[in-house]
């Protein structure tokens, strides 16, 4: 297949680049980089995570940040919701229109992440994409370790598949394939995406690579060319999942903008902007971006 025109870019930083961080990013900072990833032509933006604060205490403001960031026309914030109380807590939050339910394609995975199998976290998504669906919201469906897992090492691609077809059928608009651990080469990458195409519509998925082993580019670059039209991406590369340890975070947005921008690919993102973004922020965490165009472009205008 043919490389698209556009690709949608939705941004994780403020959700899976933050909610690692040991010390507490104040709201101030976190509504900061949003509004600027937003001015930066940035059209979906991962906003923060209605899960428990003891086991991910750097989500425990979401509602705050949700009630103090700009809401230009056309850009969407979704959150992360796993369960009955976390849709309570959506509902009751300012602005929330869209969420996303993560589950996993590994038994081990699911058990650390959100203390339940599989087949029980589809269980308690189904009320949720349910009432979501309700309120005409949008649903996103994750599956994670899609490539590899940090406990249970391999993943076939079935097993993926058998998750996003579950999450699809139960209403999710939109399944995005998370290599959590940044394990995924090329070639695997692309036999998951055909694994998963045999059961939810291609344009229904997204690729969320994280760069551990630095292969992001090259994955991405292997699905875009089956038809994956989005593309899951963390300014300056902040990141990593609290119970995959050692994994970094994902494929930096400057370096998939610098990426496509080269290719001809349209994302409606500027990467000046986005690059001040990222500068911005690590800044205040008090480092440098890991994004390899950040650092070349610093270099660059030094
Ligand atoms: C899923 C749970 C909540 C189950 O947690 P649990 O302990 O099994 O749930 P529980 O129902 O037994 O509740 C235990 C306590 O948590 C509270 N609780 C229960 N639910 C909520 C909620 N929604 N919001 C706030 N509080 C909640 C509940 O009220 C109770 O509080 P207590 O009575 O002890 O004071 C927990 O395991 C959790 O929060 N896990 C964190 C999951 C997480 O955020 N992981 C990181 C994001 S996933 C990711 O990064 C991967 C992804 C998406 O990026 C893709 C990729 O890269 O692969």
């Amino acid at each position: 297949m043919a490389l698209p025109d556009f690709v949608t870019i939705v941004e994780v930083g403020p959700r899976d680049g933050l909610q690692n961080e040991p010390t507490r990013v104040p709201v101030d900072t976190k509504v900061a980089l949003i509004d600027s990833l937003a001015d930066a032509g940035l059209r979906v933006i991962e906003a923060g995570a209605f899960v428990s604060p003891k086991w991910v205490p750097q989500m425990a403001d979401t509602d705050a940040v949700l009630a103090r960031i700009k809401r230009p026309a056309g850009v969407r914030f979704p959150v992360l919701v796993p369960n009955e109380k976390g849709m309570a807590a959506a509902e009751a939050a300012e602005g929330v229109h869209e969420i996303a339910v993560f589950g996993a394609a590994s038994e081990a995975f699911s058990k650390k992440n959100i203390n339940c199998s599989v087949a029980e976290s589809l269980e308690r998504f189904r009320p949720v994409v349910a009432r979501a669906r309700e309120h005409g919201w949008r649903v996103r469906g994750y599956v994670s370790c899609v490539l590899g897992c940090p406990y249970q090492g391999a993943v076939t691609p079935e097993a993926v598949a058998a998750v996003a077809r579950d999450l699809h059928a139960m209403g999710c608009d939109e399944i995005s394939l998370g290599d959590t651990i940044g394990v995924g080469t090329p070639l695997a990458a692309r036999r998951m995406i055909e694994a998963v195409a045999a059961h939810v519509p291609v344009e229904r998925l997204a690729a969320h690579f994280h760069d551990t082993y630095g292969q992001a580019l090259a994955n991405l670059l292997a699905v875009l060319e089956l038809g994956v039209p989005t593309v899951d991406t963390s300014v300056a590369g902040l990141g990593g999942c609290p119970y995959a340890k050692g994994a970094s975070g994902n494929v930096a947005t400057e370096d998939v903008i610098f990426m496509l921008d080269g290719m001809g690919i349209h994302t409606g993102v500027s990467l000046q902007r986005v690059a001040e973004a990222g500068r911005a922020i690590s800044e205040s965490l008090g480092r440098e971006p890991t994004s390899r165009v950040a650092q070349a472009l610093r270099s660059a205008a030094a």
